[in-house]
């Protein structure tokens, strides 16, 4: 069994893989506080729940985002699973060509995301994830990695709204009646899903018109799904597509060993 870990700013997702087939998964909390037995206990608590033996776990994948938390993961793995993780960074093998300026700054999710799609759907591609940040990744039809876009996430906009105003509540982020507002909490949910909606079409049609490709669009990310509900151009919803990145990387740096 492979265990995958993909550290995100505001969740750390964990997919438990028996072959190609995902298993459990869970969402925690990123927690800057949390130390490294307080997450070992986590994990191992998780595990028992899902009534999966630590001994069954050969090995760990892990990608992060979040430096100050990649050691501590590491040392709760080897602590509490007794497995020392593989950590993806853009020197393992991944199948894509990272064509940017400084390659070795991409974050870690967006390459495997793009690692992933590469094998699972194939570019040229555009993946859309939806986390605390939302991402663009360009792929072109070889497996090259062309760069992207990233635009602060739904959840930072609603709190800068929120955060810099005096009369603004802090509001779900719902589907309000109307894009035309007739209350204070259905405008403000109106400019964020609707506004936000607006821009990930835009964003896209910009890229196409830029790359001349039809492109596959891909969403992924925690809030994947609320924005897919509101338009065509996501055309693909894949909630764990990091995690499968993950188990994909780990057999390409593995199979043949
Ligand atoms: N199951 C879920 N359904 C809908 N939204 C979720 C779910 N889990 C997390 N979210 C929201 O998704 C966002 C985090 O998405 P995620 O892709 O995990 O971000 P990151 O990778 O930056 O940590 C948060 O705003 C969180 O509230
Ligand atoms: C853009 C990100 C903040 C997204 O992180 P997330 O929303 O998944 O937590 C992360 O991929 C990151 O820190 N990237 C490094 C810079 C780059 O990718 O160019
Ligand atoms: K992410």
């Amino acid at each position: 069994m492979l265990l995958t870990i993909d550290i995100g700013n505001t969740n750390i997702t964990i997919g438990c893989y028996q072959a190609e087939t995902l298993g459990k998964r869970w969402r925690l909390a990123t927690d800057h506080e949390r130390m490294a037995d307080e997450y070992g206990i986590q994990l191992a608590s998780l595990l028992g729940h899902g009534k999966i033996d630590i001994r069954d776990i050969q090995a760990v994948c892990l990608a992060s985002v979040v430096p100050p938390l990649t050691g501590r993961l590491v040392q709760a793995c080897k602590q509490y699973l007794n497995q020392s993780p593989f950590i993806v960074d853009s020197s393992v093998k991944t199948g894509i060509n990272i064509t940017l300026d400084d390659p070795s700054a991409i974050g870690a999710d967006r390459l495997v995301d793009a690692a992933a799609v590469q094998v699972i759907y194939g570019g040229p591609a555009c993946i859309v994830d939806f986390g605390t940040a939302t991402t663009f990744d360009v792929l072109d039809n070889k497996g090259n990695y062309l760069g992207g876009a990233i635009a602060p996430g739904i959840g930072i906009s609603a709190d800068a709204l929120f955060q810099r105003t005096s009369k603004l509540p802090r509001v779900d982020l719902v589907r309000p009646p109307s894009v035309i507002g007739k209350n204070t909490v259905h405008a403000m949910q109106s400019g964020l899903l609707f506004g936000y909606v607006s821009m990930v079409e835009g964003m896209v049609a910009r890229i196409q018109k830029t790359t001349g490709d039809d492109l596959k669009v891909i969403g992924t990310g925690g809030l994947a799904e609320i924005v897919a509900n509101e338009t065509d151009v996501i055309q693909i919803v894949a909630p764990w597509l990091t995690l499968d990145g993950l188990r994909i990387i780990w057999e390409m740096n593995h199979k043949h060993d």
